[in-house]
């Protein structure tokens, strides 16, 4: 990929724009983001010494209502990655309509290398550093890669603390227990699940004849991969950080998931149970595992998995892209070329903002849903949102991404050209 990870995001809006009638005012304000946070966060270390990492939180735009998204543990966040994740969180919050603007935060870390106790403090003190850039109205936070319900439970109650009164809205995927959701912790996987399974049927495929490929099993990748083969889907292969495992007869994706609660990796619950003698099974690389001969492949781990380097060599027939950023804009040029469908993260993904929309909703009105009103609300959205974009595709004859972008778009011009002029504004005086 050449230039950054923000300048290849923003491509996609560039190349939007041809199909959208909004003031160049609103455009002009859709390229850069509203407000950006950096902190450093002290930490004592189990061993007693002082450890500074750093921190994130960007938001994006917050024209249609506060700002939302998640917050990220990875060794790899930067301030380009967090502010490309933003501006993702802007366009999937206005394409599902949901009353937010778009925000990311994050820490460069390895998670796995810290103990409980050390996480703990770096969470607090993460909230404590951006404590007042965020807010239920403001800037609402939500688990990502490597954070979870328990982050999600120390951040809320760091901020009420602060705040000195509870505020559960500040913070989205909480424990069930402190005003969390039924139905966050699966939200993402089966929100995808319901577009890729609304959508197929589009190009004559059933589940009994469809094989899947899903990279990363995590939040999201594991429970759409176990979705999908509990509806009759062929899921071949799965991977994690360490590597993935393939076999053509499908695999049964709720014992790896068991597996993979208690252990590791998930390529060893072949090697070390009888299965694998069978020699059916074998192992592969998260390489291999893009480039098998599937019909759906879903990249749900990181972002710039599928780039101009491997995209000549895809030999999946649709992507559902459940991971935010997996491809990248010359990667999308080469797959379009081969007549490949990508269905698009902010449409993909977006059924874990849609139940934090929901949680958020909850705690503020303090009546609680049962799992399946969340889930069939959760279903109404999705497979609404989806066809809208499938049918805009049709309609000019562009890619499921531009127009998801479009539609999404369209949304954020209207609400920003409604809000006029305020921004010429300067001291007091009008210019
Ligand atoms: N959680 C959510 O609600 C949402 C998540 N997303 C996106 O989905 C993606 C995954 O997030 P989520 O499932 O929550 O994260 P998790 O932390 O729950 O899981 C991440 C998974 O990806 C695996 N992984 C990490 N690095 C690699 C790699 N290089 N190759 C293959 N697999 C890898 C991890 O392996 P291991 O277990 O070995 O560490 C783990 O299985 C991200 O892009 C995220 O932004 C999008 C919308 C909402
Ligand atoms: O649930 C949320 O608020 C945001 C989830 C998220 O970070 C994402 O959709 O990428």
């Amino acid at each position: 990929m050449s230039g950054t990870l923000f300048s290849d995001a923003s491509s996609r809006l560039e190349r939007a724009l041809k199909y959208v009638s909004i003031s160049d005012d609103a455009i002009e304000r859709l390229k850069y983001p509203k407000a950006s946070l950096n902190v450093s966060i002290p930490v004592r270390m189990d061993d007693g010494s002082l450890r500074i990492f750093q921190g994130y939180r960007v938001r994006y735009d917050d024209t249609r209502g506060p700002g939302k998204g998640g917050v990220r543990y990875h060794p790899n966040v930067s301030s380009d990655e967090v502010k490309s994740l933003a501006f993702w969180m802007t366009f999937k919050c206005a394409l599902l309509d949901l009353p937010f603007g778009g925000a990311k935060g994050g820490i460069t870390l390895n998670p796995k290398e810290l103990s409980r106790a050390e996480l703990e403090r770096l969470s607090r003190g993460y909230i404590e550093a951006i404590a007042d850039f965020i807010g239920p109205d403001v800037d609402i936070l939500a688990p990502d890669v490597y954070t979870n319900e328990m982050i999600m439970g120390w951040m809320m109650d760091q901020y009420s603390v602060i705040q000195r009164k509870i505020c559960p809205a500040v913070v989205t995927g909480k424990p069930l227990t402190m005003g969390g959701s039924q139905g966050r912790d699966t939200a993402t996987g089966t929100g995808a699940f319901y577009v890729i399974h609304s959508l197929l049927p589009k190009f004559d495929k059933k589940p009994e004849n469809t094989t899947v490929a899903v990279q990363g099993f995590g939040n999201a990748g594991a429970v759409v991969a176990d979705l999908l083969a509990k509806a009759g889907y062929k899921v071949v292969a799965v991977s994690d950080s360490r590597g993935g495992v393939y076999t053509e007869n499908g695999l049964d994706i709720a014992a790896i998931r068991q597996y993979k609660r208690e252990h590791k990796g998930i390529t060893a619950f072949y090697c070390e149970d009888t299965v694998c003698n069978i020699g059916e099974h074998r192992s592969i690389s998260n390489e291999e595992l893009l480039t098998l001969d599937v019909d759906v492949l879903i990249p749900a781990a990181l972002e710039n998995q599928i780039t101009a380097e491997n995209a000549d060599k895809i030999q999946a027939r649709y992507i559902f892209e459940v991971a935010n950023g997996p491809t990248t804009s010359e990667a999308d040029r080469i797959l379009e070329e081969k007549g490949i469908f990508v269905f698009p993260d902010i449409l993909v993904n977006a059924g874990g903002v849609t139940v934090s929309y929901f949680e958020w909703v909850q705690n503020r009105s303090g009546l609680y849903w049962r799992l399946t009103e969340i889930n069939e609300r959760l279903k109404e959205r999705m497979v609404t949102e989806a066809e809208k974009v499938w049918v805009l595709s049709r309609e000019f004859d562009i890619s499921p991404r531009t127009a998801a972008y479009v539609h999404a778009i369209e949304r954020l011009g209207e609400a920003l050209d409604a809000k006029g002029t305020r921004d010429y504004y300067i001291n007091g005086k009008m210019h």
